[in-house]
């Protein structure tokens, strides 16, 4: 994802409100003290896995609707993945193409078995509906088809799936993030370990996933540093326009800082480590950390 490296870096090399701090990474890289915590995919317990193509089917439906749960208290991604699993285990047709492009917003309501509207539910409907679409008339409906259209190449994958447009203007410059897309090939390589579906030979061109987590952790780490306005904006939970510079810049500047951390880890500890792998390290403790602050945006991308 040459891409979105560059482009990253060319905003955490033109940032205001956001600062990576390269004493934090030294700081950070000094404390992982070469033990980067293993953390396995599926950790939380709730994901659907049979070890063939209804799993990627689940996992593309799954990322398709991987954004946007703040603006309401209660609902998580965990709400998600298990609801979507247990429609799954229900009825094994629940994902094909010709139902995704039916569904309504009650009836994935209803399969979630969420008693109110989801945040952004019409566009999480007009998504389902664009992949079911777009698997019916490229793939035969099936995902597991798009992924081996890709012949186990990620950023192929990302590519392809680039319909999962993640991108902003900053400064007059195109910036790529792709994170639902580059977490599809991600959580492939997790659910399947590597092998099968989830066999990449580029897995390490992949960044890690730029959402309100991540970036909440690197800060925390001393990482990322902000602008006393957007401390501010962000610990008073004020929303943050989508496509604002402040919202890229926290996007970007923690892909930047990730990308950096690997360059040091190998420098100082020999070892070539996955964004896949860090970013399941920072978001998982992340995560599990619900006082930490993060920014709030109204996003489709994450
Ligand atoms: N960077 C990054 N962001 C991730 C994930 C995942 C889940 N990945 C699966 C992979 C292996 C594990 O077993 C996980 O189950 C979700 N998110 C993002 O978090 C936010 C949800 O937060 P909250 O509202 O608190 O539930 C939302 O933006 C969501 O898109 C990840 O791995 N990395």
């Amino acid at each position: 994802m040459d891409q979105v490296k560059a482009t990253t870096a060319f905003v955490a090399n033109s940032s205001s409100h956001v600062v990576v701090d390269s004493a934090g990474i030294e700081k950070a890289v000094e404390n992982i003290q070469g033990k980067i915590p293993k953390i396995e995919w599926d950790f939380e317990g709730i994901h659907y896995f049979d070890n063939g193509p209804l799993t990627v089917q689940y996992l593309f439906v799954l990322d398709t609707l991987n954004f946007c749960f703040w603006p309401d208290k209660k609902l998580s991604y965990d709400d998600l993945a298990s609801g979507l699993k247990e429609a799954l285990e229900n009825d094994k047709s629940v994902f094909d193409a010709d139902h995704l492009q039916k569904f309504t917003g009650l009836q994935l309501r209803n399969l979630l078995k969420w008693p109110r509207p989801l945040p952004l539910e019409d566009e999480r409907i007009r998504l389902l509906h664009e992949v079911g679409f777009e698997l019916e008339r490229s793939f035969g409906g099936k995902a597991s088809n798009l992924v081996q259209s890709c012949g186990r190449s990620a950023a192929k994958l990302v590519a392809t799936i680039a319909s999962f447009r993640d991108h902003s203007v900053y400064k007059g410059h195109q910036i790529f993030l792709y994170k639902r897309a580059q977490i599809f090939a991600a959580d492939l390589y997790g659910a399947f370990k590597g092998q099968g579906y989830g066999e990449f030979n580029d897995i390490s061109s992949i960044t890690i996933f730029a959402d309100y987590i991540v970036p909440a952790m690197l800060w925390k780490l001393g990482v990322l540093k902000y602008s006393s306005a957007l401390a501010s904006i962000i610990e008073s939970n004020k929303e943050i326009a989508s496509g604002s510079e402040e919202e890229v810049e926290l996007r970007a500047c923690s892909i930047y800082a990730v990308e950096k951390m690997r360059d040091l880890i190998s420098v100082k500890l020999g070892k070539q480590v996955l964004s896949v792998e860090l970013d399941l390290w920072l978001w998982a403790y992340g995560v599990q950390n619900p006082s930490l602050p993060h920014h709030r945006t109204l996003s489709i991308y994450y």
